[in-house]
Formats: C-alpha cells, sequence, structure tokens
C-alpha cells in the first residue's frame, strides 16, 4: 500500500524506544508549533485494551483479529485535550495500566491489526486542519509515514530510560518496571526496527539532554527542513 499523500500538512515522524521521551516530548513540540499531535502506541493500547474486553485470546493471532470489526477508537489529535475512546467509553488512564502494557505487543505483532491501524493513522493524518502534525511511535518514519518532512528518532540509553519510567510509576518496583520495558523493546524490535534510524532519518539522543532541551532539540531538527 502506498502512503497516503500529507501535501498541505507539515508531517514530523518521531519513532523509538519505550520511554524514550516519545509521547511527552512530541506533545510539547506539537504544542510549541501549533501543530496536531498523533501517539499511535496510544491506539494499539487501546486495541489491546478492546480485544482484552472482548475475550480473544491475545496469542492466537486469527483469534486478535476477530477484535477489529468491532474497534470504534475516538483519539484526540489536540495537544492540550488529549484523550483516547473506545466505542465512547473513555481509556485515556486504563491503556497506561501495566494489565495493557504487558499485553500491547501481542496484537502489535499481528499484520492485520498494523495494516489496519496503520490506515486509521494515515487518514486522522490526512484530515488535520492543523499546520502540522507530529505522529510518534515505532514505524512512523518507516511505515506510516516515510515521506513525512521531517523523520526523528528519539532515543536515550536503556538505563536512563528506565530510570525515567520508574520515576514516573511511583506505584511499582523499580525492576519491575525497568523488566517490563525491557522486555516490550525485545517483543516490539521482532516486528520493527526503532533502534537504528533509516536513511534520511535525524536522530536525537537524550540520555544527556534535560526534557526542555530535548524538546529543543527536535524543534531544531524541524526548523532545519523547512
Ligand atoms: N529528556 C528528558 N529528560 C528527563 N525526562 C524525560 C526526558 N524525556 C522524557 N522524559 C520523561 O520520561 C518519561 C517517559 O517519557 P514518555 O512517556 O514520553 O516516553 P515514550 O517514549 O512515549 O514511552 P512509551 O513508548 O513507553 O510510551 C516521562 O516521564 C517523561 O516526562
Ligand atoms: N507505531 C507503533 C506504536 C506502538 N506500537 C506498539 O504499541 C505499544 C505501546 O506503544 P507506546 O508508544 O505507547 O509505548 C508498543 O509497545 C508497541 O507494541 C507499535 O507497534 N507501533
Amino acid at each position: 500500500m502506498s502512503p497516503a499523500p500529507f501535501e498541505d500538512t507539515v508531517v514530523v515522524a518521531v519513532d523509538g524506544p519505550a520511554g524514550s521521551g516519545k509521547s511527552s516530548v512530541s506533545k510539547a513540540v506539537a504544542r510549541k508549533l501549533g501543530y496536531a499531535y498523533l501517539d499511535t502506541g496510544a491506539a494499539y493500547r487501546a486495541f489491546a485494551w478492546h480485544a482484552q474486553r472482548a475475550g480473544v485470546e491475545l496469542e492466537e493471532q486469527a483469534s486478535v483479529v476477530s477484535a477489529l470489526p468491532s474497534f470504534e477508537l475516538d483519539e484526540a489529535t489536540d495537544p492540550d485535550h488529549f484523550f483516547v475512546r473506545v466505542g465512547g467509553t473513555d481509556v485515556t488512564d486504563a491503556i497506561r495500566e501495566p494489565a495493557v502494557t504487558g499485553v500491547v505487543s501481542l496484537v502489535a505483532r499481528v499484520p492485520d491489526v498494523r495494516a489496519a491501524l496503520t490506515a486509521i493513522f494515515r487518514r486522522i493524518a490526512s484530515e488535520t486542519a492543523a499546520p502540522g502534525i507530529v505522529i510518534e511511535g515505532r514505524d512512523i518514519t518507516t511505515v506510516v509515514a516515510p515521506d513525512a518532512r521531517v523523520r526523528v528518532l528519539l532515543t536515550a540509553s536503556e538505563e536512563v530510560r528506565m530510570g525515567r519510567r520508574s520515576a514516573e510509576l511511583t506505584g511499582y518496583s523499580p525492576e519491575a518496571v525497568g523488566e517490563q520495558l525491557k522486555a516490550r523493546d525485545r517483543a516490539d524490535s521482532r516486528v520493527v526496527d526503532f533502534m537504528t534510524a533509516a536513511d534520511g532519518v535525524t536522530t536525537v539522543d537524550s540520555t544527556e539532554l534535560n526534557f526542555d532541551e530535548t524538546v529543543d532539540a527536535v524543534i531544531a531538527v524541524i526548523q532545519s527542513r523547512s
């Protein structure tokens, strides 16, 4: 399938491993530039939530695919008013729970799921009224929007990513949070390569940068392409 054209919109594609700052940094970049923001991981999480609710056998790909026709996703692209709904139920917080995080890779590895969600992402991007959109995930620079004007691989050392994530999830042990992050990266990288930058993709390594410096580094890449 060829990618949808985004002729009138500046598309900023951001990929990277778990905890690299894709969501928080992309959202801040979108706010600063007046762009829309699309969190594709949230859509995969929402589908995992939906598949669990539908009682499908997550280990069986055919069973996972059977939950696609009933998946009604409503995801906001306003970085100031973000929400995710499935069939009218607000799942914005529920999809961040470890119960969903622990199974999302099982649904994300299914080719039919990836094709269906990729089509949704391209539709959302092509319908945005904003002058630009920051789309973040794992395969945005390579599959969802390989022709994006700006393509960034946002990364940080595994140790730093684990530390940032466990600071966020205070109710869980740092060891458990770190193990889940590593296990998810291992599973996800069997399906998509988000650890190395594809040709034409600029790497922003935030290991030694604070949050604001990372946002500025991504904006500098965008400005260099304008
Ligand atoms: N440069 C930075 N310095 C300090 N903290 C940061 C930096 N970048 C991101 N963070 C923090 O790291 C945590 C993880 O960031 P975020 O949730 O945006 O990552 P992510 O790549 O979207 O993760 P996931 O793929 O697991 O959803 C957040 O608490 C965020 O505020
Ligand atoms: N483009 C993408 C985005 C996400 N995934 C899968 O969803 C999971 C959750 O993503 P987060 O960014 O919210 O952590 C992720 O672990 C992948 O399994 C994907 O496959 N492609």
